[in-house]
């Protein structure tokens, strides 16, 4: 019998705000990949970066004006690139370890991966993407007035944003899945992927950061997965959100979904996003489904007794 193929998403707000707190973070989240292994899925992991993108923005810059009299700011895809690596390998030594213990033979890679948008893409001009830590209404008016757009994120605080354009293409697709199909769980696409544009061939970074759901949705969709796991920091989505009459969604259709996100029940840079990769993916081909839920509630939420299902 043919392994059912998963992607699954991690958020950005799920790996920890440093480095000792992403090791712990990490140790867990490995168990439940682990688990979801033992099954006999075919794995495919991404994750976000939102906070960590905008950390190491600010901390090299910081460096940048400290210690060289060249100062240049660090393009927004070599932080991407950065974030890949360094929650990339923190993720692959966990998930081995894990596997090692459970004397699990297993091979795991991480594929740092570039991502197309088009150059034209009007979030060049409409920033949605919220980086880096929460701020306070003063932190956030003090950055408009020098410039650097910031927004408030789903009732948590206010936060830099930057352009999240759509991703077009994988580059290292065919990569992915020789991988996948030799048996790995592979690590890739991780905060949405490194943005660029191809002219003539020569690939250039832009400035943005991919949503991760939306580029989990396109992996998702060219691999031909059966399912798209988004594992965040609530275990249903709902509508009403954070009011009175707040009401939490097990299941959900594209048309209800479409509907729903007309009535604006879902937040810029946060729910909707997630939302919408479900679409997509719903839309790509015949029996494919979302789960959102929590990290802990992954293996309930595939044995459907809890979480959010999008599909057709
Ligand atoms: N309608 C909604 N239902 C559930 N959560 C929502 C909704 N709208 C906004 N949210 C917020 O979206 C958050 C998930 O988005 P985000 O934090 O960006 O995800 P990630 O885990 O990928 O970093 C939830 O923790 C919640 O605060
Ligand atoms: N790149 C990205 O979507 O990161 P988050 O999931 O942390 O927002």
């Amino acid at each position: 019998m043919e392994k059912k193929k998963v992607v699954i998403a991690l958020g950005g707000n799920a790996l920890g705000n440093n480095i000792q707190e992403q090791k712990e973070a990490v140790a867990k989240t490995a168990q439940v990949i682990v688990d979801l292994a033992a099954q006999g899925l075919e794995l495919v992991v991404t994750h976000g970066n939102g906070p960590q993108v905008g950390m190491i923005q600010k901390a090299m810059d910081e460096l940048a004006t400290n210690y060289t009299d060249n100062y240049m700011e660090t393009p927004l895809p070599t932080c991407v690139a950065m974030s890949q690596g360094y929650i990339g390998i923190d993720l692959q030594n966990a998930i081995k370890y894990e596997l090692h213990r459970r004397g699990m033979d297993v091979k795991v890679s991480t594929i740092l991966s570039q991502v197309e948008v088009d150059k034209n893409d009007e979030a060049f001009r409409n920033p949605t993407k919220p980086i880096g830590r929460f701020l306070t209404e003063e932190e956030a008016k003090r950055n408009q007035e020098n410039g650097i757009p910031c927004m408030e994120d789903a009732g948590r605080g206010y936060r830099v944003v930057v352009a999240s354009p759509m991703p077009k293409k994988i580059r290292e697709l065919l990569t992915i899945k020789t991988l996948v199909d030799a048996g790995h769980i592979v690590i890739t696409c991780g905060g949405g992927g490194i943005p660029v544009v191809d002219e003539d061939g020569k690939l250039s970074g832009v400035n943005a950061v991919i949503d991760k759901d939306n580029a989990s949705s396109l992996l998702a969709a060219e691999l031909g997965a059966d399912y798209l796991i988004i594992l965040t920091a609530v275990e249903k989505v709902a509508i009403n959100f954070g009011k009175e009459n707040q009401e939490w969604l097990s299941d959900l259709t594209v048309d209800q979904a479409k509907e729903y996100i007309a009535q604006e029940q879902f937040a810029k840079g946060s729910m909707l996003p997630k939302i919408e990769a479900a679409i997509r993916f719903a839309e790509s081909g015949e029996g494919r489904r979302t789960l959102i839920t929590l990290l802990d509630k992954a293996a309930a939420g595939i044995a459907g007794e809890t979480g959010t299902v999008i599909h057709k």
